[in-house]
């Protein structure tokens, strides 16, 4: 399976709209991948506060799924459409991603759990998602969490007892901590036996410069590709039995002991 990341570059002098239909060019280009992946809010960038409401769209019509349904069936892939600011029906601002057929049809839905922030930005700008979406591509399973949850190691233990087979996760991660993505992408690779693919953004938005390294690992724990901080297209061939073999010949989730004991229990 050939799996393409763009990491898009959130340029803040681009509109949205040419944001939308510069995504669904390269996602056109990509038309011999299987899997395509765009990073976490790159209509207004994750760290665009004030724009969260003012671009807010539906999940299932809005533009962002018009654009990227299109392109998705114009290139004949699999295409996880990095997050949007989506407004829900009840009303709630949510960091929604959204994941198409070759077809252009609407796959899956994944609202992040973990909202970043600590009492600001996303964190009360953003509800929070509740649900773990996993989605079942021929040859894979993959596990959708977005930007923060890769610090929640417990998220993933879920997406992996629900079948998921390859962690997708679109970002938006700080240049500051780029030690961190690469070193916890590498860890929930290794822990889960599962291919990791995380997708950020590269340059600069609302004064926050990106991380951009968009990373795939493989489920042994090696870093198949790795880009630089502009923006970028890392293409990698995934070996479907791996995950399978690694989690044969070294059958560490087997061992996993639940319900131990808590001190003064
Ligand atoms: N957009 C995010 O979720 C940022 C997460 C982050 O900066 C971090 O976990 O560090």
């Amino acid at each position: 399976m050939r799996a393409s990341l763009i990491q898009f570059g959130v340029d803040p002098q681009e509109s949205v709209d040419s944001r939308r239909q510069r995504a669904a060019s390269l996602v056109r280009e990509q038309s011999g991948a299987d899997l395509v992946v765009l990073p976490e809010l790159w209509t207004v960038g994750a760290f665009a506060y004030e724009s969260f409401a003012a671009e807010a769209e539906r999940a299932a019509d809005g533009p962002t799924h018009e654009a990227m349904s299109k392109a998705a069936r114009d290139a004949g892939v699999w295409l996880h459409a990095g997050s949007i600011p989506e407004r829900g029906a009840d009303g709630g601002l949510y960091n929604t991603s959204l994941v198409f057929t070759p077809e252009g049809e609407l796959a899956a839905t994944y609202r992040k759990i973990h909202r970043f922030g600590f009492d600001q930005g996303e964190a009360v700008l953003m509800s929070a998602g509740a649900d773990l979406v996993t989605v079942a591509l021929p040859g894979t399973t993959l596990g959708l969490a977005t930007c923060y949850d890769l610090r929640f190691p417990e998220l993933f233990r879920g997406l992996v007892d629900a079948g998921a087979q390859t962690l997708v996760i679109p970002a938006g991660w700080p240049a500051r901590r780029l030690a961190h993505w690469t070193l916890l992408a590498k860890a929930r690779a290794v822990e889960n036996q599962a291919y990791v693919l995380a997708c950020g953004t590269g340059g600069s938005h609302a004064g926050v410069p990106q991380a951009g390294h968009s990373i795939v690992v493989d489920p042994w724990g090696e870093v198949l590709a790795e880009a630089g901080e502009d923006e970028e297209v890392l293409t990698v061939e995934l070996d479907e039995e791996k995950v399978a073999a690694v989690r044969e010949q070294f059958p560490a989730l087997k061992d996993r002991r639940l319900g131990l004991r808590t001190p003064g229990a």
